[in-house]
């Protein structure tokens, strides 16, 4: 006998919870397939490009099936957005994180206890996940036929995280090894085919009756682009000058202005995320930006928790003065604001996946937007360095003197990116595609910079970079040897 809730045959219109609760006129293409899958008990693994409409597909089964769901999700920003969201269409829906208090936390336990949980949908840490009195009460939870499904929202950070500076995440097994019956959806926009392999493996699933949804990571409205730079010269000015051409190009044609004007929307009301490596530069950047009359506020967990509120809570409502976000890495994730009209990466991240989430953020409706990243040889050659330190110390650490295939995949993700920028004879939206394992060739219509002058993208490389001769003289040097983390 299982314990997890019965299936049955079910006459559920989701077209009709999908309208009314979640108030969407209709699925996207594969939704209703996943959703099926889902509700039918299957394990799922789905892998879709950014702001597809991942979370529907655990959100949607978490309300029609009986029982509750837990969601297993790596930020807290992402979970506070969903839940947020979530309680807004009247969903009854709680997360147990760092942040909740005492007696909200009890409350939430005891109500998951029971025999009829209201709560559809709890968010919760894998490092929550790991605790002995979540898992005993979970147990109950499953005894009592109320364990309704596991979904693991970001499920590449098992792989990217789990295995080193997040272990919990490796503990998530314990799912598959405790509930056998209870089925698990993994959601991902970012998995290489050996990153599913390390999900699927780390979760102990079983590949062959898995559901694989994978669909394509292209984002046609994403205008993708690689501007060069180095040590020797600010590319802020560079940066102003494009933000400033956006606002002229704005009010300067006619038509355009007035539909701004009839929407009471601000001219300069370009909604941005420009990610930089160091706090101190969110704080100089923002101040910079502000001094030359641009909205713009830094973001980072050196601020103070009011300040990251406001901060955040102007950008979204797209109040004056909060256009700009200056942010270290991972901010954005998991907040839908869908009229991002920028993502600007002031150097090179730390890994392709990084960098296709990031990037992501930006047309979230759909509308045309750009993605920048500033690219330099002595960026690349800092990254080199810390990493190397970092798999040093490491190695040190389990004394096993190789590198681990983790350590191997980081490498390998900044390689691809690195050739990625180095690129001037391919298309950005194949390069990506490509690098995520996708035969198809992307339609691209002069979307990104190889397509709209790859001769003029050759010429300015050559004259922006860093020369490898000057880079290696430097590397020897040991300019590039301090803490770049
Ligand atoms: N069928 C649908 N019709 C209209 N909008 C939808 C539909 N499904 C999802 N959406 C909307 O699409 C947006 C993106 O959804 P979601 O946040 O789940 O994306 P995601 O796939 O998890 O992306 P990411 O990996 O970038 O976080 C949300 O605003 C969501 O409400």
């Amino acid at each position: 006998m299982t314990n997890a809730p019965q299936k049955r045959v079910r006459h559920i219109d989701i077209d009709f919870t999908l309208k009314r609760v979640f108030q969407k006129p209709n699925f996207r293409p594969l939704q209703r397939e996943i959703i099926t899958a889902a509700l039918d008990g299957e394990d799922v693994f789905l892998q879709a490009a950014t702001s597809f409409g991942k979370s529907l597909c655990f959100q949607l089964p978490a309300i029609i099936d009986y029982g509750i769901t837990i969601v297993v999700s790596p930020l807290l920003a992402l979970m506070n957005n969903q839940v947020a969201a979530l309680r807004r269409a009247k969903i009854v829906v709680a997360t147990i994180n760092g942040t909740t208090p005492h007696d909200v936390k009890m409350a939430v336990l005891e109500d998951l206890q029971c025999g009829h949980p209201r709560t559809r949908l709890l968010y919760v840490t894998p490092e929550y996940c790991a605790m002995d009195h979540f898992r005993r009460i979970l147990r109950i939870v499953y005894q009592q036929r109320q364990l309704s499904r596991i979904a693991v929202d970001e499920a590449h950070c098992i792989s990217e995280w789990g295995h080193d500076f997040r272990k919990s995440f490796e503990g998530l097994s314990f799912f598959r090894r405790e509930f056998p019956d209870v089925p698990i959806m993994c959601c991902t926009a970012t998995a290489t085919a050996r990153v599913r392999e390390d999900i699927i493996n780390t979760l102990e699933l079983d590949a062959l009756r898995l559901k694989l949804f994978t669909m394509t990571t292209v984002r046609n409205n994403l205008h993708y682009e690689v501007r060069f730079k180095s040590d020797d010269a600010d590319h802020y000015d560079d940066f102003l000058k494009w933000l400033r051409a956006i606002y002229t190009r704005r009010s300067s044609r006619p038509v355009r202005a007035t539909q701004l004007e009839t929407r009471r929307e601000r001219i300069e009301n370009v909604s941005g995320i420009i990610y930089t490596w160091f706090r101190k530069d969110c704080d100089s950047l923002a101040a910079r930006l502000c001094d030359d009359g641009i909205g713009a506020k830094p973001y980072h967990a050196g601020l103070s928790t009011e300040a990251k509120d406001d901060h955040l809570a102007g950008w979204v409502a797209n109040k004056q003065g909060y256009d700009v976000i200056v942010a270290t890495t991972a901010f954005g994730m998991g907040i839908d604001k869908e009229d991002v009209r920028f993502v600007v990466h002031w150097q090179l991240p730390k890994s392709f996946e990084g960098f296709y989430q990031e990037a992501g953020r930006a047309g979230r409706d759909g509308k045309c937007s750009a993605c920048i990243l500033y690219y330099s040889r002595e960026d690349r050659d800092r990254l080199a360095t810390t990493m190397a330190r970092e798999n040093a110390r490491k190695s040190n650490k389990t004394a096993s003197g190789g590198l681990s295939p983790q350590a191997i995949h980081r490498a390998k993700s900044l390689q691809a990116l690195v050739q990625y920028c180095e690129s001037t004879s391919t298309c950005r939206h194949k390069l990506i595609c490509q690098y995520f394992g996708e035969n198809t060739v992307p339609e691209c219509d002069y979307a990104c910079d190889w397509h709209k002058d790859g001769n003029s993208l050759a010429m300015t490389k050559d004259r922006r970079l860093a020369s490898e001769e000057w880079c290696s003289t430097q590397r020897e040097a040991g300019a590039y040897d301090d803490e770049y983390d």
